[in-house]
């Protein structure tokens, strides 16, 4: 299988699996620091990522707002003074699906050479 932040998403579609509670407990162990929030029905990946300021925070989420063009599969962003929340689930499909994991190691990726990271 391929490693997370290699990996590329596959078309969002309401019947696609969603991951299993063994698969969720993997795929978290690849993505340090994310949570798990449950809202309603699913849950979802959620991060915040700290930065100096807010022209910063606003690089980042054009960054992974790209990302997301890219691979047709796209987060909830807020972006406010020195932090950018970033949650990712998948709507079709209503839950956590492998793709939303791989969004999220792409989205530390980013990070990763973001500029003013706090
Ligand atoms: C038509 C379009 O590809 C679909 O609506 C995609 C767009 N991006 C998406 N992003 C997420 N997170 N979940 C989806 O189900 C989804 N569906």
């Amino acid at each position: 299988m391929t490693a997370l932040n290699q990996a590329h998403c596959e078309a969002c579609r309401a019947d696609a699996p969603l991951v299993s509670d063994e698969e969720l407990a993997e795929l978290l162990k690849q993505i340090p620091d994310w949570n798990i929030e449950t809202r309603g029905d699913h849950m979802e990946l959620e991060k915040v990522f700290a930065f100096k300021n807010f022209r910063h925070a606003l690089a980042f989420t054009n960054a992974v707002g790209a990302a997301a063009e890219e691979e047709g599969h796209h987060p909830a962003l807020l972006t406010e003074w020195g932090k950018v929340t970033v949650t990712w689930w998948s709507h079709e499909a209503r839950g956590l699906h492998r793709n939303d994991f791989i969004m999220a190691a792409r989205t530390d990726e980013l990070a990763k050479t973001a500029e003013g990271r706090k």
